[in-house]
């Protein structure tokens, strides 16, 4: 089974805030999504955003990437305020996503797919991005070699050429993380990349992550339903409950925490 390990972890590991969530609220007509939601996450961990159905997880994970713009408070990355700054430009400073609902062209390749999660961040424009020249061409040979150090990264190689939409469900899964991760991003944001997996492609998956964070040092935010995987993958987890946070620490902190045992109580879980 996937457990944590610590080797060669740069000295400081989980003092520097990659991002801090001060406040956030998010409303839809009478819906409160976001209740002034604050908790922070330090560079290099494993975060895990936990939460029965509902709770605002992904709207969370909206607020990060930009989809969705928080009704108030703010959200700082590497110390910057990026609240009102569009998806692309976020993804420009380093914030990559892998969506839930799997955002993948189904009639294109594997390979292909990796290569376009690329053209939001071209630095060159349409135009010279277009005719290949220059700055252009230079971008996209440097991203072509992200591609293929994600496809031997996550075991890709045999379907390079396949069409997505003719793989099983859990490589399905595994192409769109490899899409956000080809971006080469310091903080990735994985939305149930284990949904609809069977205990041998979650363990694959959790390897996966695991060796982002360990060897790409990628800071990792996962929001996954299995408690199991959430407790032996993360270093801290914040708990959200009909749009609040209920929960914020160390899994053996979630695990004693009376309110998260309250949210989870008539969920078939074990904590
Ligand atoms: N675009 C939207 N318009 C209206 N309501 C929304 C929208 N997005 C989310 N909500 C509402 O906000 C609340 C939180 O939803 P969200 O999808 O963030 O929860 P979640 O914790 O990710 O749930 P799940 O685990 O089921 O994916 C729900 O009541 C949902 O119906």
């Amino acid at each position: 089974m996937y457990c944590r390990v610590r080797i060669g972890k740069k000295g400081g590991y989980g003092l520097e805030r990659i991002l801090e969530i001060e406040n956030i609220s998010l409303q839809f007509g009478g819906v409160k999504a976001l209740d002034n939601v604050t908790y922070h996450i330090n560079k290099g961990e494993i975060f895990s955003l936990i939460g029965p159905n509902g709770a605002g997880k992904t709207s969370m994970l909206n607020c990060i990437s930009g989809l969705y713009h928080p009704t108030s408070g703010s959200i700082l990355y590497k110390g910057k305020d990026i609240t009102k700054m569009k998806p692309y430009e976020r993804t420009s400073l380093g914030i990559a996503r892998a969506f839930q609902n799997i955002a993948l062209f189904a009639h294109m390749s594997v390979l292909d797919n990796l290569k376009l999660g690329k053209h939001s961040l071209m630095k060159s424009g349409v135009f010279s991005g277009g005719l290949y020249i220059g700055k252009a061409s230079k971008e996209e040979i440097e991203h072509r070699q992200k591609v293929e150090e994600v496809i031997e990264f996550l075991e890709l190689q045999d379907i390079r050429h396949t069409p997505v939409g003719t793989l099983p469900y859990g490589l399905q899964k595994r192409v769109e993380v490899g899409r956000a991760l080809a971006l080469r991003p310091e903080l990735i944001l994985l939305d149930e990349p284990m949904a609809g997996m069977n205990n041998a492609e979650k363990e694959l998956m959790s390897r996966f992550i695991l060796d982002m964070h360990e060897m790409m040092d990628t800071t990792v935010v996962l929001i996954e339903h299995d408690l199991g995987v959430v407790m032996s993958l993360s270093d801290h987890i914040a708990v959200l409950d009909f749009g609040k946070r209920i929960g914020f620490g160390t899994p053996k902190e979630i695990q004693q925490n009376p309110d998260v045992i309250k949210a989870y109580i008539g969920e078939e879980t074990v904590m």
